[in-house]
């Protein structure tokens, strides 16, 4: 079974959760796009919900398949926000933002009640680090945090797209940092959010409830 098999299988289960008349968040990258695909086919058939993009790119491929979209200025809370990562641990603490949605991710998942987070195998990790923690940094501020996280031995890189810097949808760049050698996440996280110019990181900690991964033909749920 193909990894994009998987992706989907997870997604169409996470879309299950979702009852009419409920607002729902929608995630970012390759995983969330299933989700978003499977979704549209249910708003076809007559599911009455509004959705609630994480990026540019999710609210074009939302509108394009005929996802009636809010934004905050309407609603107060979101009923399930549903979205990918990038790895998930025993814990359920997550690393997102390789696709560089995570400030918007991030404000999705914590104004919502119910967090279902979708993904293929792969991104089950025993513990946090394999994949490189991104973090949003303002422009202005990028040069010292990149001196100071080097001191921290973090190794920040600034991300690149077409060898210019990459640029979020909020007018940010992104630093990948390697967090292999960090047992301690939460004090991470505290740490990183206390320097100003970092404006979130990728640490999605205590946020998902349910992780519902595809693995071969099936899927399994785990729940916090
Ligand atoms: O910024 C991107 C998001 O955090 C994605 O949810 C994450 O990178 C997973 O993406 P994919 O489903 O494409 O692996």
């Amino acid at each position: 079974m193909s990894t994009e098999k998987e992706k989907e299988l997870a997604a169409k289960a996470a879309i299950k959760y979702i009852e009419d008349g409920m607002t729902i968040g929608l995630g970012t990258g390759s995983t969330a796009a299933h989700m978003i695909t499977a979704l549209a086919e249910e708003v076809a058939k007559g599911l009455n919900i509004v959705g609630i993009p994480s990026s540019e790119s999710t609210k074009k491929l939302a509108l394009a398949n005929g996802i009636p979209l809010t934004d905050f200025a309407n609603i107060s809370a979101i009923d399930i926000n549903i979205d990918g990562t990038d790895e998930f641990d025993p814990y359920l603490q997550l690393i997102k933002g390789g696709g560089g949605a995570l400030l918007r991710e991030k404000i999705l998942a914590f104004n919502s009640k119910l967090n279902i987070i979708i993904a293929d195998c792969h991104k089950q990790v025993s513990r946090l680090g394999k994949f490189k923690l991104p973090i949003e940094t303002i422009p202005f501020a990028t040069p010292i945090l990149i001196k100071k996280l080097r001191i921290m031995n973090l190794h920040p890189i600034l991300r690149e797209k077409d060898n210019s810097p990459f640029i979020t949808d909020e007018g940010n760049y992104i630093l990948d940092l390697d967090i292999t050698h960090i047992s301690n996440v939460a004090q991470l996280e505290n740490t990183l959010k206390q320097l100003p110019g970092i404006v979130e990181t990728g640490l999605f900690l205590d946020i998902a409830d349910i992780v519902i991964i595809g693995r071969g033909d099936t899927t399994e749920v785990f729940k916090r």
